[in-house]
C-alpha cells in the first residue's frame, strides 16, 4: 500500500472544454494515483464471504445489486432495463458486482484491530482527502465556465458530510450470461471521480452511441453527475453509463462520489428548487414503486417539463 499521491496533482485543465454540451475529454490525467489502493482492494474482495458481510459498520459490503441510492441507481433505457434494487432481483436481473461502501465521514467511526481493516480504514480516509481535493479543483473549472452565484459555490454544492468511495469487483464470467456488471444508469452525484484497473468494461453514451471508456494509466475518469446537470442548466448533461463484465479477467474499480449537503437547496432555471435530500428520497421512491430511478424528470420546471412533452409529440 503506498500512499504516495503527489498534490497538487498535475493537473492539465486546459484539457478540458466544453463541446457539445460536455466537459471533453472525460478523464483526467493524475499522476501516482490509485494502484496500490486497487491492489489493496483486491485483496479485500478475496477475504471469505462471511467476513466481508461482517465488516461492520460503516463499511457495508454488497453484491448483485443492480440499484445502490443514493449514488447510482439504475436507469431504465427502453423495455427490459426498467430496474431497481427489489424490482432487479425479483426481474432475476442482478448486477455482476460485489462492492464495499464507505460513508467518508464517518470512517473514524471504524474500530477495528484487524491489520487489513485498519490499513483499508487509513487507505480510504487518504484516498478520500486526495480525491475530494481533486474535485474541488474540478468544480472550481466547471465554475470558471458557469460562473455559479457564490452563495452556489463548492461550500454547499461539494458537501463533506455526503460523500463516500465505493470500491467494486466484476468478477470475470466466460459464460454468456445477460447480466452487466453495472446496468445503465447516471449518477445522482455532483461528480464521480472513478479509478479504474486496466481490464476495461467502462462504457458511456457518446453522440448516442455506446463508446468503451478504455483504461489509461494513472488516468481517473470524471463523470458529471445529476446535479451537475441541474446547476448547468443541462449545459453539462449526466453521463449515461454502464460496466460490461470481461470474459477472462476480474475488474477493479474505485469510486469517489461527492454530493451537495442533504439540505442544501439545488437551484438551475430548468428545474424547480428542490433540496438534495428530496432528490435522494424521491430516486428511493420511485425505485421502490415505479421499479426505476425516474430522476431529473421529475424535478423539472413546469414549463420545462410541458415543453419537453410537446416535443415528444
Ligand atoms: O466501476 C465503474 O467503472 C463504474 C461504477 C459506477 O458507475 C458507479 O458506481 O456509479
Ligand atoms: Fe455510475
Amino acid at each position: 500500500m503506498s500512499l504516495q499521491y503527489s498534490y497538487p496533482p498535475p493537473f492539465r485543465h486546459h484539457t478540458l472544454h466544453l463541446q457539445d454540451g460536455k466537459l471533453q475529454p472525460s478523464s483526467y490525467p493524475v499522476s501516482a494515483v490509485g494502484l496500490d489502493d486497487l491492489e489493496l482492494a483486491g485483496r479485500l474482495f478475496s477475504l471469505p464471504f462471511q467476513a466481508k458481510e461482517l465488516l461492520g459498520s460503516p463499511l457495508s459490503y454488497f453484491w448483485g445489486t443492480p440499484v445502490l441510492t443514493p449514488s447510482g441507481a439504475a436507469l431504465g433505457l427502453g423495455l427490459g432495463h426498467g430496474v431497481g434494487p427489489h424490482a432487479g432481483a425479483a426481474a432475476g436481473r442482478v448486477n455482476w458486482v460485489e462492492g464495499l461502501n464507505a460513508p467518508l465521514c464517518k470512517l473514524p467511526e471504524l474500530k477495528t484491530k484487524d491489520p487489513l481493516l485498519s490499513s483499508l480504514r487509513y487507505c480510504l480516509q487518504e484516498y478520500g482527502t486526495h480525491m475530494g481535493r481533486i474535485a474541488t479543483s474540478l468544480f472550481h473549472i466547471v465554475d470558471e465556465v458557469l460562473n455559479l452565484q457564490p452563495k452556489m459555490k463548492r461550500g454547499s454544492y461539494l458537501s463533506e458530510s455526503t460523500g463516500f468511495v465505493r470500491v467494486y469487483r466484476y468478477p470475470h464470467c466466460s459464460q454468456q450470461i445477460s447480466h452487466l456488471g453495472m446496468d445503465v444508469h447516471t449518477d445522482s452525484s455532483m461528480l464521480t471521480i472513478l479509478c479504474q484497473d486496466d481490464v476495461g468494461g467502462l462504457k458511456v453514451i457518446r453522440d448516442a452511441n455506446w463508446t468503451p471508456v478504455r483504461p489509461i494509466p494513472s488516468t481517473l475518469v470524471i463523470n458529471l453527475g445529476d446535479m451537475m446537470q441541474v446547476v448547468s442548466n443541462d449545459k453539462f448533461k449526466s453521463a449515461i453509463h454502464k460496466v460490461k463484465i470481461n470474459e477472462q479477467k476480474d475488474r477493479i474499480s474505485i469510486g469517489h462520489f461527492v454530493f451537495p449537503g442533504d439540505d442544501v437547496v439545488i437551484q438551475g432555471s430548468n428545474y424547480r428548487p428542490f433540496k438534495y435530500k428530496e432528490f435522494q428520497d424521491q430516486v428511493q421512491r420511485d425505485v421502490k414503486t415505479v421499479g426505476y430511478k425516474v430522476g431529473l424528470q421529475r424535478f423539472r420546471s413546469e414549463t420545462e417539463f410541458s415543453e419537453m412533452n410537446n416535443k415528444g409529440k
